[in-house]
Parts: structure tokens; sequence; C-alpha cells
């Protein structure tokens, strides 16, 4: 099997996108670690998994990624329990406009310490193996999503820092690949997050015409870019993907060439 010996985690595992990459990491031979905030649904995956691939594939560990304590802490148990790690998804995020900092504390700053944490156990100059970073932003770390603007500038946030770490990787020799998936509208419950609001209703018909041209993904189709991404060692340190239902492809972002001299 393709990844077989590989150890992985992926936060927000619990459900949606997270469930679907852990599931599709297992089916290809890897052993997961979970990390959600819900441990219900935590156990309930890892019980599910345990039935279809056999226990001690995968381990469930409660952490709330907004929290260095906790993250360092589910980091440490789980990497000790599978022997090191070769696949780190961070995956985990939230959509809240009124406590926009737990927002921001969740999708970019947990994405942050996870891609933090990954490095000190993978980067080859502390005696890591290397590896995969795959950070998953959205569409809205691509372009403004007016209903959610705090959403928006947290996952622009992911790209950016995603983008700049992997240049620091190639130049330093870490030996670690970081790549970001950007996907468009996805089956899951954070489109329940949104509280009901009137002034959003009026900018919901921004997110209509969205999904008009987009489609909406399954969290399989995200899943199956994922695996892609993980297996090709060709695949561009800090590439961005962006995947709606009519496919994925890398975006191409401009470069200092591309500053106009100065004209004004
Ligand atoms: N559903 C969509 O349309 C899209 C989602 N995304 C991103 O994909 C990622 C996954 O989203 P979905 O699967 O759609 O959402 P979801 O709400 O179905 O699943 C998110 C999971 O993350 C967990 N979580 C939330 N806060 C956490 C925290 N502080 N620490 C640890 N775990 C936490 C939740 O318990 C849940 O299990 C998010 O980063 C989201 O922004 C990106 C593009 C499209
Ligand atoms: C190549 C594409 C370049 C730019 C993209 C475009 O200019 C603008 C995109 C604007 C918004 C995109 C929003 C997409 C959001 C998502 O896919 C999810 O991450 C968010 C899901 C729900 C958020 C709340 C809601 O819409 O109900």
């Amino acid at each position: 099997m393709a990844l077989e010996g590989k150890v992985a985690l992926v936060t927000g595992a619990a459900r949606g996108i997270g469930k679907a990459l852990t599931e599709i990491l297992l089916q290809n031979g890897a052993k997961v670690a979970l990390l959600d905030v819900d441990k219900n649904a935590g156990q309930e995956a890892v019980s599910a998994f345990d039935e279809e691939f056999g226990a001690g594939r995968s381990v469930f560990c409660c952490c709330d990624v907004s929290s260095e304590v906790q993250f360092r802490d589910a980091f440490e148990k789980s990497t000790q329990l599978f022997g090191g790690l070769d696949i780190i998804c961070n995956n985990a995020g939230i959509v809240n406009e009124s406590d926009w900092e737990k927002a921001v504390a969740v999708n970019l700053n947990g994405v942050i310490r996870g891609t933090f944490l990954a490095l000190e156990l993978m980067k080859k100059e502390n005696g890591g193996r290397g590896g995969v970073i795959v950070n998953i932003a959205s569409m809205a770390g691509l372009g403004p999503h007016a209903v959610a603007p705090v959403y928006t500038a947290s996952k622009h946030g992911v790209v950016g820092f995603s983008r700049a770490i992997a240049e620091a990787s190639t130049v330093l020799g870490y030996g670690v690949r970081i790549n970001v998936l950007c996907p468009g509208f996805v089956q899951t419950t954070i489109f329940a997050s949104l509280e009901k609001d009137e002034a959003l209703e009026k900018l919901r018909n921004q997110r209509g015409k969205l999904l008009e041209s987009w489609g909406i993904l399954e969290p399989s189709d995200v899943a199956k870019i994922f695996l892609r991404i993980v297996l090709d060692d060709s695949s561009r340190n800090g590439g961005v993907l962006v995947i709606t239902s009519k496919g994925a492809e890398y975006i191409n972002f401009p470069t200092a060439a591309d500053v106009p001299a100065a004209t004004l």
C-alpha cells in the first residue's frame, strides 16, 4: 500500500473533511492520529475505524488546536505511540464571525502551531525524517467571502504563512514539503456555523453565485486530491491547489518580477 508504515496526524478529524482525509489515509495503509475538540465524535470515529481497518491503526486525542499545551501534548502522545510523524494535515477550522478572535485562534493560530510542531519533529536538522504538511485553507483564502470577512482573513493568513514557511523549508533544507488546499464549498456542518442575521441574508446572495459556478463538493472529493498531493513528491513545495466540482489546479501567484516599475 502506498502509505504502508507511514504515520499521519489530522486535526479536526472527527467529522467532515478531516474524517474523510483520515479514512483515505487508513485505506492506503497509514496509521493516523485523530485530533479533535469533540471528544464523543472523535471516539466514535476511531471505534468505526477500528471496525473497518483493525484495532491499533488509529488513535484519538482530544485537543483544542488553539491551545499550545493541549496541541503539544496530543502531538507528543500520538507520535510516541506510532513512532514519529510523516504526514500532518492542519484541517480544524470554524466559521464564527461574532467570536472572531476564536475563529482566528483556531483557523490561523492553530494551523501555525500545528506546522511548527510538525517541523520541530520532522525537519532533518533536528534528526527528523522529513515529511509532508498539508494545510487546509479555502477559496476564501484567495478571495473575499463577504458573508465571512474574519474567516476570509484567517484563510488568507493560512495561505500566506504556508507559502512562506515552505520557502524557508526549501532554502534551509528541512526536507519537509508544505502544500495548501483551497476547496470551494463542501457538504459539511460548517455551513450551519453562520448565525442567522438579516444583514447576512443580503450577503448570502453573493454566496449563491459562487455556489452556482463552483458546485458543491463531498468531503471524499477533497480527500482524493489530498492523497494525490501527499503521494506526489514532485509536488511543488508551497504549492496552493484550488478544488471545485470541476477539478483541481495549482494557483499561480504574482512574483516580485510582476510588481510594476514605479509609474505613479
Ligand atoms: N465545508 C466547506 O465548505 C469548506 C471547509 N473548508 C475548511 O475545511 C476544514 C474542515 O471543515 P469542515 O470539515 O467543513 O467542518 P466541520 O465543522 O464539518 O468539521 C470541523 C472539525 O473540526 C473540529 N474543530 C473545531 N474547532 C476545533 C479546535 N479548536 N480544535 C480541534 N478541532 C476543532 C470540529 O469538532 C469538527 O470535527 C476547515 O478548516 C474549513 O475552514 C475549506 C473550504 C470549504
Ligand atoms: C481562483 C479563485 C480566486 C478567488 C476566489 C474568488 O475570488 C472569491 C472567493 C470568495 C469567497 C469564497 C468562499 C468560499 C468559502 C468556502 O468554500 C468555505 O471555506 C466556507 C464555507 C462556509 C462559510 C460560511 C458560508 O458561506 O455559509
